[in-house]
């Protein structure tokens, strides 16, 4: 089979620097199967693909690519065995400049508005553990596969940070209002089995290649339909979330800024840092 690793930066290098300054397209590599035209998009930020600035500005550049380029899928996963995302980077959160939280923010909810909205057909492979921002990056995929003995979920709750709005409208759109509320009210983590169970994910295996495998089969579902006819009915399956929270962004942003530099908040945050710090 031929594969082709693409060097993201060369082809995109316009539309990285206007979104970063930062070196691009170290966190992650994105492979291009010739013969299927599914892309890999494999998360490489170790230890656990915290999902800092840069990281956000290299998933917009490999979403935006897979956009262009056409491709046939986009199947998301990790080249981690254990973890699939930590989420936010806790980091960014903690005693953050003001606008460097502001711009940071800002470039989540662009990154999520590319992915929850591209016509790109997308499935994540859910390798590992995928906490809060990990569980919303494969949320916004249309496909989930889920490798068992890990736990996804949002759990801000616990973290003491409350759950954004396009967080929420994410949970709510996959697994409905009631077990949204339950899941997210306690920031609950759910096992594989339970993910499969209550439809946060479609199927649970026993490996990433097994995973893999099932999600190239739901892209190759797509093989028969028109790509733009596809595309079109996913932006208006989505458009009703999508224009809420494009219509509130700005509004969002600055009341999550105004939250998370509170002082409550930051004491948590230092607190859950410290509690992880602790656990070796
Ligand atoms: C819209 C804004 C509103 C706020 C929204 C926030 C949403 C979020 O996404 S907040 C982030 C929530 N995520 C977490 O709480 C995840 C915490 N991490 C874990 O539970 C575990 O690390 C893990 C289950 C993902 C993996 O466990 P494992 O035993 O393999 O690794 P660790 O030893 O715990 O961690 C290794 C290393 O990585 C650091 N780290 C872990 N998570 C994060 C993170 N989210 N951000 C930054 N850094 C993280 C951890 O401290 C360890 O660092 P050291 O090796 O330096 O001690």
């Amino acid at each position: 089979m031929a594969f082709r690793t693409k060097n993201l930066f060369e082809k995109t290098t316009k539309l990285v620097r206007s979104y970063s300054s930062d070196k691009i397209y170290t966190h992650m590599s994105l492979t291009l199967n010739e013969q299927t035209g599914i892309a890999t998009l494999e998360l490489a930020k170790p230890p656990v693909n915290s999902m800092s600035f840069g990281f956000l500005s290299q998933l917009a550049a490999a979403v935006q690519q897979s956009e262009a380029d056409k491709y046939k899928g986009l199947i998301i996963t990790s080249r981690s065995s254990g973890v699939f995302s930590a989420g936010l980077d806790l980091k960014e959160l903690h005693h953050p400049d003001s606008d460097r939280i502001l711009n940071y923010l800002r470039r989540l909810q662009d990154v999520w508005f590319q992915l929850y909205d591209c016509s790109t057909p997308t499935a994540a492979v859910i390798n590992g553990h995928s906490i809060a921002g990990g569980c919303l990056l494969a949320l916004s995929c249309e496909y989930r596969v889920m490798v068992n003995s890990f736990k996804i979920g949002m759990n801000e709750a616990l973290v003491g940070v409350p759950v954004s709005p396009m967080f929420i409208a994410c949970m709510q759109s996959v697994i409905g209002q009631w077990e949204a509320e339950k899941a997210l009210l306690v920031g609950r983590l759910f096992t594989s089995e339970e993910a499969l169970g209550v439809g946060l994910v479609d199927e649970v295996v026993g490996g990433k290649s097994e995973g893999v495998c099932k999600a190239e089969g739901y892209l190759a579902g797509f093989r028969e339909v028109s790509a733009r006819a596809r595309g079109l009915s996913k932006r208006y399956l989505r458009q009703e979330v999508v224009r809420d929270l494009v219509r509130r962004r700005e509004e969002d942003v600055k009341k999550l800024v105004e939250i998370i530099s509170s002082r409550g908040v930051q004491d948590s945050l230092g607190e859950h840092l410290e509690r992880m710090k602790n656990k070796k």
